[in-house]
C-alpha cells in the first residue's frame, strides 16, 4: 500500500526529524537520492548534460547539491538561477565542484524562443560571480534545449498558487525539450497537497520525492505529470502522522482481494443481487452483471423487468433472473449485498424499486440512476447497513448541489466532503477514482486508463465492487479494490486501443490472474 501525505503533514514530520539531526542532514540525504536517480536515468554520466531549474527555496537546494554530485562524476551541469536568490551552500557546492550557473529573463522562454531580453525583463538580480547580464537568459535557454537531462528544482511543497514568471516560462521551456525531466519531491506547478495545477506545470519523467509521497503525485492531474515515482528515504517514517490518502498497490490490492477456500460453495463466497436495467437500457443490466460475476461473486442474483431481465439471460446463463412485474425485491432470495441503479430510469417504479433495496439490512451500492433518485431525496439514504455510492463528477454535482467544474478540479475534497455529508462511502470515479468514507484516510486509484471512459464502463465497475462488497469486503474496501480491478481490466482490454465495456468485463478474470501472479520477491 502506497500512503500519501499533504505538504502540510510532510512540513510538521520534517520539523521534528531535524530537530533531532545536524543542520543540512536531510538535505544531503536529498540530494545523494536525486542525483543516484538523475545519474541512473543517463547513459553515461561523464560527459553528459545536465541543466538543473533552480528555484529560490530548499527544493532548488536539493538540485543544486544533486547536480554537484554529478559534476563530480564529469557530468557538464548548468544551473538556471530563476528566482531572486538560491540556495547559498547548494550554490556554492555546485561551483566548487566545477558546475555553472546562469540566470535569464522571462523573455526567452516566452513560446517561439528567440526574444532577446528587454529592459525590465530580467528577473534575476544573483551577485554571483557567473552572472553575465542579459545574455544569461539566451545561454539559459539553449542550455535547456541541449540538455540531456533536465532536474525540476524550481519549487516544492513550499510552492502556493500557479508558477510565477520566469518559473512557468523555464517549465515551458523543459516541456518543449528533447531531455527527460526529473522532477524533485514534486514536478513544480503541481499543488502537492491536492494535485491540482493551474497554470504551466513541468511534466516529468521521474519525480524523485523526498521522504514520502505527497497526495498531489497520486490525484491527477499530478499524478500523469509526475510520470514514474521514486521515494528517497531521508528517516522521516517515525515522524508521519497518519496519511491524507492511500493507494493500493499490486500486493495490497491482492491482499484484498477474497479467494475462495476449499471449503466455499457459491453461498458462502457471496451472492451479489443486481437490480438494474429497464425497457429503455437494457445495456447496463448486462454489463453490471457481468462485472459482478467475472469479481469472484459466488452467485449473481439479478432482478428487474422482463426486457432487461431476458438480455441478461440470454448473455449469462450463470446468473439466477428473476423478472419483476412489481417494483420490489422480496421474491428475489437471500443476497449479502446489492448493486442498485444502473440503466433503472428514474420514473416512480424505479423509485420504489431503490427504496425496497434501501431498506434491506445489507450493504448496498448506488450508481447511476439510483444516484439521480437520490439527488431528489437524499433520505433515502438513511439506514444503518453500509451504502457505497458511485457517482461520476455529473452526479455528484447533482447530489451535492456542487458546479461539475468544481469537482473535476477538486476530487479529493468534493468526495470527502460528500462522504461527511450524506453518511455514505462516496466512490468518486475519474481519471484517479477518489473512495472517500469520513474518518479515514481517502483511497485514490491510480490503475485506470483514459479509453476508460467509455459509455457503460461505470455499469461494470458498480458490478465488479458490489461483487466484492457480497465477498464480505468493507464499503471502502470494495470500492478500491474494485476500482483498482476495473483499472487493470481495462488497461488489459484495451492495451493502447479503443475497448468495449463489456471488453472489460471480459478482461476481469485476466486482471485477477495477473494480480495473483505476481512473486512474493518483487512485491512493494
Ligand atoms: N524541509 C526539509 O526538511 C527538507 C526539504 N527538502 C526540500 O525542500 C523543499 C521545500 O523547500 P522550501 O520550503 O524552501 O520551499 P520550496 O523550495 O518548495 O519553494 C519556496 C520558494 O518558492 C517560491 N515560490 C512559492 N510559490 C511560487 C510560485 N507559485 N511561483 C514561483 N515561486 C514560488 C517562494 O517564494 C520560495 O522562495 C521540499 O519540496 C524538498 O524538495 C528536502 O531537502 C528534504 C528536507
Ligand atoms: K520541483
Amino acid at each position: 500500500m502506497f500512503t500519501a501525505y499533504t505538504a502540510d503533514q510532510i512540513r510538521t514530520a520534517e520539523r521534528a526529524l531535524m530537530a533531532t539531526l545536524p543542520e543540512g542532514t536531510l538535505m544531503r540525504r536529498a540530494a545523494t537520492g536525486l542525483a543516484a536517480v538523475c545519474a541512473a536515468l543517463l547513459p553515461r554520466v561523464y560527459g553528459s548534460r545536465v541543466v538543473l531549474l533552480v528555484g529560490s527555496g530548499d527544493n532548488g537546494g536539493d538540485a543544486l547539491y544533486a547536480g554537484a554530485t554529478l559534476t563530480g562524476r564529469g557530468a557538464a551541469v548548468t544551473a538556471v538561477l530563476a528566482g531572486s536568490r538560491a540556495h547559498e551552500a547548494g550554490l556554492a557546492a555546485l561551483l566548487a565542484a566545477g558546475g555553472r550557473a546562469t540566470g535569464h529573463s522571462a523573455a526567452a522562454f516566452s513560446p517561439g524562443g528567440a526574444a532577446a531580453p528587454r529592459h525590465g525583463d530580467a528577473l534575476v538580480t544573483h551577485e554571483t560571480a557567473v552572472w553575465g547580464g542579459g545574455g544569461d537568459a539566451d545561454e539559459a535557454r539553449r542550455a535547456v534545449e541541449r540538455a540531456d537531462l533536465i532536474v525540476d528544482g524550481l519549487v516544492g511543497i513550499g510552492a502556493s498558487g500557479a508558477l510565477r514568471e520566469p518559473y512557468a516560462g523555464l517549465a515551458e521551456a523543459a516541456g518543449r525539450a528533447a531531455a527527460p525531466v526529473v522532477a524533485v519531491d514534486v514536478p513544480s506547478g503541481v499543488d502537492s497537497s491536492t494535485g491540482r495545477v493551474e497554470g504551466a506545470a513541468i511534466r516529468a519523467a521521474v519525480t524523485v520525492t523526498m521522504g514520502a509521497r505527497k497526495t498531489g503525485l497520486l490525484v491527477d492531474p499530478g499524478a500523469t505529470l509526475a510520470g514514474r515515482i521514486e521515494l528517497v528515504d531521508i528517516g522521516l517514517g517515525p515522524y508521519l502522522p497518519d496519511p491524507d490518502v492511500t493507494a493500493l498497490t499490486r500486493a495490497s490490492a491482492r491482499g484484498l482481494l477474497p479467494r475462495p477456500a476449499a471449503e466455499s460453495d457459491k453461498y458462502r463466497r457471496g451472492v451479489v443481487g443486481v437490480a438494474a436495467g429497464s425497457d429503455h437500457y437494457t445495456g447496463a443490466a448486462v454489463l453490471a452483471v457481468g462485472g459482478a460475476l467475472n469479481a469472484g461473486a459466488g452467485m449473481v442474483r439479478y432482478a428487474g423487468p422482463a426486457r432487461p431481465a431476458g438480455q441478461v439471460r440470454a448473455r449469462w446463463p450463470e446468473a439466477v433472473v428473476t423478472e419483476l412485474d412489481a417494483p420490489d425485491v422480496d421474491a428475489v432470495g437471500r443476497v449479502q449485498a446489492w448493486v442498485v441503479g444502473p440503466g433503472l430510469g428514474t420514473g416512480e417504479w424505479a423509485r420504489e424499486l431503490l427504496r425496497r433495496v434501501l431498506a434491506t439490512d445489507v450493504p448496498v451500492l448506488v450508481d447511476a440512476d439510483g444516484l439521480n433518485l437520490v439527488a431528489r431525496d437524499v433520505s433515502l439514504l438513511r439506514r444503518t447497513a453500509p451504502v457505497l455510492i458511485t457517482p461520476h463528477a455529473g452526479e455528484l454535482a447533482r447530489l451535492t448541489g456542487t458546479a461539475r467544474g468544481a469537482i473535476e478540479a477538486a476530487p479529493l475534497a468534493h468526495a470527502r466532503a460528500a462522504a461527511a455529508e450524506l453518511g455514505v462511502t462516496v466512490l468518486l470515479k475519474g481519471s484517479t477514482t477518489v473512495v472517500a468514507e469520513e474518518g479515514t484516510p481517502t483511497w485514490v486509484n491510480g490503475t485506470g486508463t483514459p479509453w476508460l471512459a467509455t459509455g457503460g464502463t461505470g455499469d461494470v465497475l458498480s458490478g465488479v465492487a458490489g461483487s466484492l462488497l457480497a465477498q464480505g469486503l468493507g464499503a471502502r474496501e470494495a470500492g478500491a479494490c474494485g476500482a483498482y480491478l476495473h483499472g487493470l481490466a481495462g488497461r488489459i482490454a484495451a492495451a493502447g486501443a479503443p475497448l468495449t465495456a463489456a471488453g472489460v468485463a471480459e478482461a476481469l478474470p485476466a486482471a485477477i490472474r495477473e494480480l495473483n501472479e505476481i512473486p512474493a520477491a518483487s512485491q512493494r
